[in-house]
């Protein structure tokens, strides 16, 4: 498993330092994947999921057409939340070690985008407004094909008009980026597309006002 201190843990440091983002195939054990995926199908069967909100508290509201995804927030209640949250430890260590980033906690949720299901363009935080300073993506889909679409798009910055890089959505592939510089776009897909995805943000609670992770 990546997440350990190993080359691949290296590799996505050294990607997020130069350009702000990182793609590291094979991150987590297929195991693992494998573990996680069920865990989200089982979720799904009973229920657990909801379509994706945008925005947070007063102004969350449901938009399909940004976005039409469902979602359902890991709460660390199985040992392969747990083995996952271990390696993201690893990684939050490292990344507020070399970036300085004060990384503090890790808000987190399954996804699954149905057949057609997408996400427009957009960034995962502007001005702060969220505390989300570190965004993670972990895909959870085995044997996918190129031809079943489903990638993910990213811009090197905010204005930029030229994708740098697509990203299928392969089982144990973990891309990592800036969550207020880094503009992305999930792609629709011909089938159904599992992943994880997780921010991390800073520390917003004060003595007397416990900042809410959602
Ligand atoms: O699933 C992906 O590839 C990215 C999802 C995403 O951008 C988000 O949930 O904010
Ligand atoms: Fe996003």
């Amino acid at each position: 498993m990546g997440g350990v201190g190993g080359s691949l843990l290296d590799g996505l440091i050294d990607g997020l330092v130069r350009r702000g983002y990182a793609v590291a195939p094979n991150y987590f054990s297929a195991a693992l994947v494998r573990a996680l995926r069920e865990e989200a199908r089982y979720k799904d069967q009973h229920g657990e999921f909801r379509l994706a909100g945008i925005g947070r508290r007063q102004e969350h509201q449901k938009d399909t057409r940004v976005r039409s995804d469902r979602t359902c927030w890991l709460k660390g209640d199985s040992l392969a939340q747990c083995q996952l949250f271990e390696g993201l430890e690893s990684l939050r260590l490292a990344v507020n070690r070399e970036l300085f980033m004060g990384l503090f906690e890790l808000e987190s949720h399954f996804s699954i985008y149905g057949p057609g299901d997408f996400y427009q363009r957009h960034v995962d935080a502007f001005n702060g407004n969220n505390g989300r300073l570190l965004s993670v993506v972990l895909y959870l889909n085995e044997g996918w094909q190129s031809q079943w679409g489903g990638r993910l798009r990213i811009w090197p910055k905010a204005n930029a008009n030229r994708v740098v890089t697509e990203v299928e959505p392969r089982a144990g592939t973990l891309v990592a980026f800036l969550s207020e510089n880094i503009p992305h776009e999930v792609l629709a897909a011909t089938r159904e597309r599992y992943s994880i995805a997780g921010w991390f943000r800073c520390n917003n609670t004060t003595a007397d006002r416990l900042d809410p992770a959602r």
